[in-house]
């Protein structure tokens, strides 16, 4: 046989740091939930291992190449898009010489089905693990299709605990695109931005519309109601 070793084996064919059988995990949930937390704490604790890992995202907040979350964590990461193979790209790091034994997958949601299989591929024929994070629905309460793709195909699928809150205090778990103040229900599904309004800078003449996203909960989404604090308070009802 030729070709580089796989992943997760080193040159010596040393199985002792991946006794257990490889999995494909998915952690899912509405923005804002942790998903960027829990893909670091991940990483975390597996190089404490001794586990060598790939961190690979797309979008990211930050607008850099790397994970970043809201409690203050971030952490380098490969820029993938859709035309990226992702066995070619696992046995590139092979090539070179570099273990990779586990990969942290963000925003996996604009994954594409077919790169959901390449990641069944690494972990089925390479052993390597995969962790993957992303949301559960768009902004019309529709699963992405990467999400789609890894709810068939995970060994394991996690709904993410912490509980997202809608202004009225309900679980929160559908997100809602706010183009301009206003809730939205047609554009592209890909629309990268925060939970937070972006500030315009003074600077630029000919700001583009405002977007951003908020988590509410069903009754809320349906109802297209953003709550006292997007409306000015007290301006609109309580439920
Ligand atoms: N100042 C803070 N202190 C504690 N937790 C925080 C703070 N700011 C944000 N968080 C937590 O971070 C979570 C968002 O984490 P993040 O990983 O960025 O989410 P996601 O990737 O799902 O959008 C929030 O739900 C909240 O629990
Ligand atoms: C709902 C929805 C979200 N997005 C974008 C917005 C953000 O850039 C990411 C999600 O980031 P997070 O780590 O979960 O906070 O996805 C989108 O493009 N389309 C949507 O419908």
């Amino acid at each position: 046989m030729s070709g580089p070793a796989p992943a997760s084996v080193p040159a010596s064919g040393d199985r002792r740091r991946s006794p257990a059988p490889a999995h494909l995990r998915f952690f899912h949930g509405p923005m804002d939930c942790g998903k960027s937390t829990l893909a670091l704490q991940v990483d975390h604790n597996q190089s404490r291992q001794g586990r060598s890992g790939l961190l690979l995202t797309q979008g990211d907040r930050s607008a850099r190449p790397q994970i970043s979350s809201r409690v203050g964590l971030a952490h380098d990461a490969v820029e993938v898009d859709a035309a990226t193979d992702l066995v070619l790209l696992v046995r590139g790091r092979w090539a070179e010489g570099t273990r990779v034994d586990y990969l942290i997958v963000d925003e996996a949601q604009f994954l594409t089905p077919g790169q959901v299989d390449q990641l069944a591929e690494l972990v089925d024929a390479s052993h390597v693990d995969v962790y993957a994070f992303g949301l559960t629905t768009d902004f019309r309460t529709r699963l992405f299709p990467g999400t789609q793709r890894l709810l068939e195909v995970a060994d394991d699928v996690q709904r993410i605990q912490v509980e997202v809150l809608c202004w009225c205090g309900a679980p929160g778990l559908l997100n809602a695109r706010v183009v301009d103040g206003q809730m939205v229900r047609e554009g592209a599904t890909v629309v990268v931005a925060d939970t937070a309004p972006t500030p315009v800078p003074e600077a630029d003449p000919t700001p583009g519309p405002e977007v951003h996203y908020q988590v509410l909960c069903r009754r809320h989404h349906v109802l297209g109601q953003l709550g006292p604090t997007a409306a000015g308070p007290g301006q609109l009802e309580l439920p």
